[in-house]
């Protein structure tokens, strides 16, 4: 018997991906893992340049539209964001598209469409996980184009004067926004299990606005043909 509550199914094809991804970052000097022992969770502190920060809001606030859910039971207040999304073929994205997936050293075609997001203050993303739960209504859909989440990655556009940080209240860690700071954790156990702790918020912005680009991974590949 174990304590730990299983959110699904272990599976060897996500142990794989886990193990691969955290052994690259690891590896990497300009990566640092967190000192949490329930997640893998890691950052790389200057991932994207003033410049390249600057272009993606750009593309963000001339595209974006109120943020939605997949889950149909959630309601109106859940994350009240405006998002995007971020082409990968636009000469703007493309070169970051395909950054995040070599820092993980995954193939670029599990990545799903990177997301823009904008939060005014006021404006937050409550508490959730980036894995899909079995048994919710988009579940069987969702699955039939890459599988489950494994690696969310999450690059901060810029500073935001006060609020906006991502917590992990099970985990026990809050990063605050900063401009080029690139976030990473693995949704999975290392058994390839859904990850319970790794629950996470986009607190609500206090002052100033927020910009993020997040790119969730697939167990296989998102892009078809
Ligand atoms: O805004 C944040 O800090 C968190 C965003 C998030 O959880 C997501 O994009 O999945
Ligand atoms: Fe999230």
């Amino acid at each position: 018997m174990t304590a730990v509550r299983k959110a699904g199914a272990a599976s060897p094809v996500r142990r794989q991906i886990g193990d691969t991804v955290s052994r690259r970052l690891e590896a990497n000097p300009a990566i640092k893992r967190a000192k949490i022992d329930v997640a893998q969770i890691y950052q790389h502190p200057d991932f994207l340049d003033a410049g390249q920060c600057q272009a993606l809001i750009r593309m963000i606030d001339a595209n974006r539209r109120p943020s939605t859910l997949l889950s149909t039971n959630a309601d109106a207040q859940f994350r009240t964001s405006e998002s995007c999304d971020m082409d990968r073929w636009s000469p703007d994205v493309r070169p970051t598209d395909e950054k995040i997936a070599e820092l993980l050293g995954v193939d670029p075609s599990t990545g799903e469409t990177m997301q823009g997001q904008r939060y005014a203050p006021g404006q937050h993303f409550r508490a959730h996980h980036d894995y899909f739960h079995v048994g919710e209504s988009y579940y069987d859909k969702v699955v039939e184009a890459g599988g489950q989440r494994t690696w969310t990655a999450m690059i901060y556009l810029n500073d935001v004067p006060e609020g906006g940080a991502t917590w992990f209240p099970q985990a026990g860690m809050r990063v605050a926004p900063k401009r080029g700071l690139l976030l990473a954790w693995n949704n999975m156990n290392p058994d390839g299990s859904p990850n319970v702790a790794t629950l996470h918020e986009g607190m609500p912005v206090v002052k100033g606005t927020k910009y993020i680009v997040t790119k969730w991974f697939r167990e296989a590949s998102w892009l078809r043909g």
